[in-house]
């Protein structure tokens, strides 16, 4: 499947299928981060999580072939299965109201690094968006490797309708200074920023309740204003959090959860409540955005071929 050539008719009957298969979806969100161990997952895995607590039919995409780890935060074991015809695949339901699907589903050995060139994992997301057997759904959230590479690429260039992207990181300088490039990437291809999220954001002592800034305080929200973009909050760390994950329990799903889940219920809610008006309008900035920055490039490339002048 993946890599294979793809003639023009064949090619145009995979985006009409992706069209329909995503126009069955109310809305789709892209999670990303510039810095790899961020929480990109966490923070997709616990949101979907919350958003089926409340009622929302969710399927989550993980297109991170390098680092699979969405079916295990579930506590799902991935395989692949395929109607008899071929032409389409199931995703598992770890509980009900929530569909999951990995890219890795389709390796045979989770232990084995794995070797893909960008066009393979280009046709392998392309196959996936046209042939995935999601049904009507509320949300998909689509978690992504760190960074503005192939991937997440492949999803915006490929996905019709995406309602917008998540960006997470931590306080620290290194993290926020990568996560103002997904700010950018997010700008520059003409994606809605639904906002930032600042994970890892303290550490508080279960003896004194002194917070301790393991990652730093602040440097999420202090980016986000500086670009602009929506603050969604800060997740503190939690170690339940990160047991419930091993366990592939759902923390944010526990009444009695610590600050980790209640500040990720709180943004799940503040993402549910978005309303098409707002959704809309920013779409079609960004959609404005995107136009700006294409004019500008076509007019330096134009300068560049006339020796520098326009
Ligand atoms: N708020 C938190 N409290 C405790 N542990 C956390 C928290 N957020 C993330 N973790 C843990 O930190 C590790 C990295 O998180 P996660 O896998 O979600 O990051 P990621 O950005 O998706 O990573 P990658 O770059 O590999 O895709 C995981 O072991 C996770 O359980």
């Amino acid at each position: 499947m993946a890599g294979e050539y793809m003639d023009f008719e064949a090619q145009i009957t995979q985006m009409k299928k992706i069209k329909e298969r995503m126009d069955r979806i109310r809305r789709k969100i892209l999670v990303m981060s510039g810095k790899g161990g961020v929480g990109k997952t966490t923070v997709t895995v616990n949101l979907a999580n919350a958003l089926v607590d409340a009622g929302r039919k969710v399927g989550v995409l993980d297109t991170d072939l390098h680092g699979p780890n969405v079916a295990k935060m579930f506590g799902v074991e991935g395989r692949l299965m395929e109607t008899e015809d071929g032409t389409s695949l199931f995703p598992v339901e770890p509980r009900p109201g929530l569909k999951v699907v990995s890219l890795s589903f389709a390796l045979s050995d989770s232990d084995a690094p794995v070797v893909w060139r960008g066009p393979m994992k280009l046709a392998a997301i392309k196959q996936f968006l046209a042939d995935v057997e999601w049904g009507n759904l509320d949300y998909l959230l689509i978690d992504t490797p760190p960074g503005t590479g192939d991937e997440p690429l492949a999803v915006i260039q490929n996905l019709p309708g995406l309602t917008g992207s998540i960006i997470v990181t931590t306080a620290q300088a290194v993290a926020v200074a990568d996560s103002r490039k997904s700010v950018t990437f997010s700008r520059r291809l003409g994606v809605p920023i639904l906002g930032v999220v600042e994970n890892m954001s303290g550490l508080r002592c279960p003896h004194c309740s002194h917070e301790i800034p393991i990652f730093g305080i602040g440097g999420g929200k202090l980016m986000a204003q500086d670009m602009s973009v929506p603050f969604l909050g800060r997740v503190p760390i939690e170690v339940e959090l990160r047991e419930a994950e091993d366990a592939g329990t759902s923390w944010v799903s526990e009444p009695a959860a610590g600050p980790s889940a209640v500040a990720l219920r709180e943004i799940a809610s503040y993402i549910d409540a978005l309303e098409d008006d707002y959704l809309e309008m920013i779409e079609a900035e960004a959609k404005k955005v995107k136009a700006e920055a294409d004019e500008a490039d076509k007019r330096t490339q134009e300068e560049n071929r006339n020796g520098g002048y326009a």
